[in-house]
C-alpha cells in the first residue's frame, strides 16, 4: 500500500537533516530498491549508490558473470566488503542487491550504522518486474515465481529484522519514494 504522501520541499529538507545516516533499501528482486532508491536520494538531495552497480564496477565484469565464473559464495563476499565500505564511506541512500541483508554479518552491521529499509510486494508484481531484465543469475535456474516464492519464504525473517517496512504497489516510483520518507519520517 502506498500513500500520496505531501510533503513540502522544507518539510523533506527538515527530514534529510535527521536522517544521519545512511538509508539502505533490502528486500526481494523486483521490489525497487535500484530505481525507487534512485528517486528517494534525489527528493532527500544526497548521493544514490547501487551495491550490484558498485560490485560490477570493481570487478570490471556483470553480476551475472560473476556468478558463472566464481560462484554466488564468491559474489557473497565481495558483497560483504563492498557493503561495509559504502556503509563506513555514509552514502546517503545505498541500495542492496536482495541477498545481501541475509547475511548476518553485513545485517548487523546495516542496523548498527544505518537505517534499513525493507520494501516488500506481492509475488505477481515481482515476476512481472524481474521478467523485464535477464540480468538476475538466480532467476534463471528454474521457474521464476517458484524461486521468488521460496526466496521470500526464506528471507522473511531477516527482511523483518530492517528498521522501517514499507509494502508498496504499482504507484510511480516518486509516490513510493515519498511513502518511504513517510515511513522513515515515522520511525525516527
Ligand atoms: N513502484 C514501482 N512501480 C512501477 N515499476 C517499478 C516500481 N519499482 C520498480 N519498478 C520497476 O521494476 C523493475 C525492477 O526494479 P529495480 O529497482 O531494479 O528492483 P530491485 O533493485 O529491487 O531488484 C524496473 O523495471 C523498475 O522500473
Ligand atoms: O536476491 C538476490 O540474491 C540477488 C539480487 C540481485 O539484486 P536486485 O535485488 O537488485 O535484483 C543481485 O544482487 C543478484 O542477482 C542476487
Ligand atoms: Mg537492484
Amino acid at each position: 500500500m502506498t500513500h500520496a504522501t505531501a510533503f513540502t520541499p522544507a518539510e523533506i529538507g527538515g527530514l534529510a537533516r535527521r536522517i544521519d545516516r545512511p538509508v539502505v533499501l533490502v528486500g526481494l528482486m523486483g521490489v525497487g530498491k535500484s530505481t525507487v532508491g534512485r528517486r528517494l536520494a534525489a527528493l532527500l538531495d544526497t548521493d544514490f549508490i547501487d551495491v550490484d552497480e558498485e560490485i560490477e564496477r570493481a570487478a570490471d565484469r556483470s553480476v551475472s558473470e560473476i556468478f558463472e565464473a566464481h560462484g554466488e559464495l564468491y559474489f557473497r563476499a565481495g558483497e560483504r566488503r563492498v557493503i561495509a565500505r559504502l556503509v563506513e564511506e555514509g552514502h546517503g541512500v545505498i541500495a542492496t542487491g536482495g541477498g545481501a541483508f541475509v547475511d548476518p554479518e553485513t545485517r548487523a552491521l546495516i542496523l548498527d550504522r544505518a537505517i534499513a529499509v525493507w520494501l516488500d510486494c506481492d509475488i505477481d508484481t515481482l515476476v512481472e518486474r524481474t521478467a523485464r531484465r535477464d540480468s538476475r543469475p538466480l532467476l534463471r535456474k528454474g521457474d521464476p515465481r517458484a524461486i521468488l516464492t521460496q526466496l521470500k519464504d526464506q528471507r522473511g525473517d531477516a527482511y523483518a529484522e530492517a528498521q522501517v517496512h514499507v509494502v508498496t504497489d504499482d504507484a510511480p516510483h516518486t509516490e513510493t519514494a515519498l511513502s518511504i520518507l513517510s515511513a522513515i519520517d515515522a520511525w525516527l
